[in-house]
Formats: structure tokens, C-alpha cells, sequence
């Protein structure tokens, strides 16, 4: 996929104001940023759902813009907006689905995946919402698609549950599906995204892999531990240095660890910049 210049305003707003990006066949791509950021409005251009103002635009070789049937069939999406409620059982409903598509996935595979064997027989209408959701997931994949979008595809999810999507995530990703997801939780990038691009008032104000965002492997480590006196901490970039200075005495030091900036704490210093 490849992104260039894209542009895009409503009435009041400029929501995208010029995004490059580029993702890779195979790769899990998170695209991070505040509310209103534009991160929906992006995701909807490359669907094929929202017409651009400016800039070029290729999604599995095609303009998302003019691509037709075929492309369509390629490509899985999981909206912000769940399915609607319905009188079929999550069974039909999965079946249902399948039908529109050329390579569909066998039904009871999916039920599987997304973890909703238990559910299989219950009316779409009586589910949870985070069982909802994962209703979305497994419509968003019964074709088979080559490249997944998904647009906080975690929002209501139990611990567990964001657990298990996550392993879906990677099981997709490991058979070669690309994955464009956007997400409010940095844990969530972290654990699934090879790549990150930070969005904050329709630019890409940063982009790299989650460990090193914003420089963040650069960043100054904070060394902590214990002694007579109580907890100590030194920022350094240099914390081998320190903590072999700290082990000359040749005790064991107590409640020793190493800390860099964790990813909220560099996306919050991007997105805060970017205000
Ligand atoms: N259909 C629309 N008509 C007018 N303005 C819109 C429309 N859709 C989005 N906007 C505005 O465009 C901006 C970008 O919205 P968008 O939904 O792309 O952001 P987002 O990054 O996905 O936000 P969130 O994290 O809240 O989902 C916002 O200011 C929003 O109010």
C-alpha cells in the first residue's frame, strides 16, 4: 500500500492534511492518534469508502477510488460501526457472509478463531458487545482477504478477550494477511504492530517501529534500587556504565531495574507537540 499526499476535507475541517504511508504485503500497520485525529477518515479513503480531495492512493495495486468487485473481495474491513442487530444466529449470519465471496473461509474455522463456538447457535441480537465485535472480526475475515482493516477492532473487549484477538491477530498476520489497524491502546500497537504511524490533526507526525518511535530506544534509561537510604533512580544514557559503577561494592543490589520511556510516554509527548 502506498499513500501520498492524501487530503481530505469536510465542511468545517481539514481531517487529512497530507499523510504519506507506506505498508508493506505481510506487515501489521497501527495507525495511532487522538480523537478527531483523522485516522477513520484515512482508513475509509483506502477502503474505497470516502472520496479523496488530493493525493495518490494504491491499495493491492489498485486506486481504492475506481477499483472494482474483484479488489473488493481482496480486501476485509471491521468498521467503528457494528454489525446490525439481527434475528439470525451468529451461525447464519457467518454463513451468510461467506456466500459473497470467491475463497471464503469455512464458517466452523472462523466460529473457532474468534472464539465464538459458545455462541455459535445464539441470535446476533442477544450478544454482548464485545461478542458483537468479534462478530465483526469473523465477517471482516470469512473471505479470505488479503489485506484486513480494522478500525478499533478491541474497543469493549475484556482483558481476555483482547488477549485472544490478539493471538488471532498474529495467527492472520502469520499466514501472511496484511493488517491495517487503528487503535487507542498503545499496548495493543505494541503487542501486534511491526509498524506504527502516529496521526494527530491529519498528519503523520511520526512512523517506525513501536520500539523505536520518536527515537524512543535512544531515549535516556532511568536506573532504580534500593539502598539504606531507600529508593534511588539516575537517568542516563549510559545505564551499563552505571549500574557496573553501582556492582563494584560486589553486593547484590536490590530492586534493580532499567527503564526506558514506554510508548505512552512518546506518544503522548508527539500528539502533545502536535497541539
Ligand atoms: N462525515 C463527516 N462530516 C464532517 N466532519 C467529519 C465527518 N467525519 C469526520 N469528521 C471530522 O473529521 C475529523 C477527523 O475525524 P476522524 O473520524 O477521521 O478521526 P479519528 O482519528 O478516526 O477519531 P477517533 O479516534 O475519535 O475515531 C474530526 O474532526 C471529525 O469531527
Amino acid at each position: 500500500m502506498r499513500v501520498r499526499g492524501l487530503r481530505k476535507a469536510y465542511p468545517k475541517i481539514q481531517a487529512v492534511a497530507g499523510i504519506d504511508l507506506d505498508v508493506e504485503r505481510g506487515e501489521v500497520f497501527a495507525l495511532l492518534g487522538p480523537n478527531g485525529a483523522g485516522k477513520t477518515t484515512t482508513v475509509e479513503i483506502l477502503e474505497g469508502h470516502r472520496k479523496r480531495d488530493e493525493g495518490t492512493v494504491s491499495v493491492l495495486d489498485a486506486d481504492p477510488g475506481t477499483a472494482g468487485r474483484a479488489w473488493r473481495a481482496r480486501i476485509g474491513m471491521v468498521l467503528q460501526t457494528a454489525t446490525d442487530a439481527a434475528e439470525l444466529t451468529v451461525n447464519e449470519t457467518i454463513r451468510h457472509f461467506a456466500r459473497y465471496y470467491p475463497r471464503p473461509r469455512q464458517p466452523e474455522e472462523v466460529i473457532e478463531l474468534c472464539g465464538l463456538r459458545e455462541k455459535a447457535g445464539a441470535r446476533v441480537k442477544g450478544l454482548s458487545g464485545g461478542q458483537r465485535r468479534r462478530l465483526d472480526v469473523a465477517l471482516g475475515i470469512i473471505g479470505t482477504p488479503e489485506l484486513l482493516f480494522l478500525d478499533e477492532p478491541t474497543t469493549g473487549f475484556d482483558p481476555e478477550a483482547r488477549r485472544k484477538f490478539w493471538s488471532l491477530i498474529q495467527k492472520l498476520a502469520a499466514d501472511g494477511t496484511t493488517i491495517v489497524l487503528t487503535t487507542h491502546y498503545l499496548d495493543e500497537a505494541e503487542a501486534l504492530a511491526d509498524r506504527v504511524a502516529v496521526i494527530a490533526k491529519g498528519e503523520v507526525v511520526a512512523q517506525g517501529a513501536p520500539g523505536d518511535l520518536g527515537g524512543r530506544a535512544q531515549r535516556e534509561a532511568t536506573v532504580r534500587w534500593f539502598d539504606r537510604n531507600g529508593e534511588q533512580s539516575v537517568r542516563t544514557s549510559t545505564p551499563t556504565k552505571v549500574i557496573g559503577e553501582l556492582s563494584l561494592g560486589g553486593g547484590e543490589l536490590t530492586g534493580l531495574t532499567v527503564t526506558r520511556p514506554s510508548l505512552e510516554d512518546v506518544y503522548l509527548d508527539l500528539v502533545g507537540e502536535a497541539r
